[in-house]
């Protein structure tokens, strides 16, 4: 039988596909699609990880159940109750849905979150110094930092034919959990486990010149090129920490870093095999 360009393998001696996807996605339209893309992917062969986050989905549950929700530099500031809110949404419904979807789709999912493994080793962020949020330090709470990825976990999970997916809590050796950004745990995992290529699936095409022209998506970015976006103001918002962070992840070795989002059948392999044809490709 003949493989089709969505079930061809992109990527065969190198490390794995890390792919990240944000709430908006998993709790979308698109996520059959994606799901589809991601077991072709699988089962041609190509080895994944499915990182997930859950933002929005997180805050509007907040918004239900009367929490706060305040955000520095892009960062939740997490208390004990928005922790517990983290474990439900990201952990619980939506690392259910996604692995429920990838299923359906003909994948092997197993969920797992920080604490699975350990999957991501964490410690509290101490109070620190946000330029958008003044002179004083901030302490965010229980948020967490990546000290440690169980790569060991995640090769087993893929050798296997698995798809792991992980939600984006990291947990302590004191058996504290903590809220990590998803967009850092997909870039930590990215370069712990020497991916071949991280693909950033979030509500937006790529990186757009206009963010309000879905049509002005830039097809390849240099660091430097990125740069001046982010100091014009044509990038704003969780944009600016997705840039900044995958530029960080580039320079320690990870391939090739896609931003990429609305998707249609087939798109992510085909991100995968023309960089830039989709998306948004960040170049060294
Ligand atoms: N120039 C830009 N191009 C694309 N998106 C941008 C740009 N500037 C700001 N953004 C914002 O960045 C958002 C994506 O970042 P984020 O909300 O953190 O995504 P996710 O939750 O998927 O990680 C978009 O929804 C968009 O509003
Ligand atoms: C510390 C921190 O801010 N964590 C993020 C984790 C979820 C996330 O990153 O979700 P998206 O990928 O959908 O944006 C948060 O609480 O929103």
């Amino acid at each position: 039988m003949s493989q089709s360009s969505a079930e061809a393998p992109v990527t065969t001696a190198t490390g794995p596909l890390v792919i990240k996807l944000g709430g908006e996605v998993v709790g979308g339209p698109a996520l059959a699609i994606l799901s589809s893309d991601l077991a072709a992917l699988t089962r041609a062969g190509t080895r994944a990880i499915v990182v997930h986050g859950g933002g929005a989905q997180a805050t509007r549950l907040q918004e239900r159940l009367g929490i706060p929700v305040r955000q520095v530099a892009g960062q939740r500031v997490t208390d004990a109750d928005t922790l517990d809110v983290m474990k439900m949404v990201v952990a619980g419904k939506l690392n259910v849905d996604l692995c429920a979807a990838l299923v359906a789709a003909g994948a092997r999912p197993v969920g797992l979150h920080g604490a699975s493994g350990p999957a991501l080793s964490a410690v509290k962020r101490p109070p620190q110094v946000y330029a958008s949020a003044g002179p004083e330090p901030v302490d965010l709470g229980l948020v967490g930092d990546i000290t440690g990825v169980d790569r060991g976990l995640l090769e087993l999970l893929g050798s296997g034919g698995y798809l792991p997916v992980l939600a984006c809590l990291g947990a302590g050796a004191d058996g504290q959990a903590y809220n990590i950004n998803a967009d850092t745990v997909a870039n930590r995992v990215a370069v712990e486990l020497g991916a071949a290529g991280l693909f950033l699936v979030s509500d937006v095409p790529g990186v757009l010149r206009d963010v309000s022209d879905p049509a002005s998506r830039i097809p390849s970015l240099t660091v430097a090129e990125g740069r001046a976006l982010i100091a014009s103001g044509a990038v704003t918002r969780g944009m600016i920490p997705k840039l900044e962070e995958s530029f960080a992840a580039l320079a320690e070795g990870v391939r090739r870093i896609h931003i990429l989002g609305r998707l249609k059948p087939g798109d992510l392999a085909r991100e995968a095999s023309e960089p830039g044809s989709i998306g948004t490709v960040l170049i060294p």
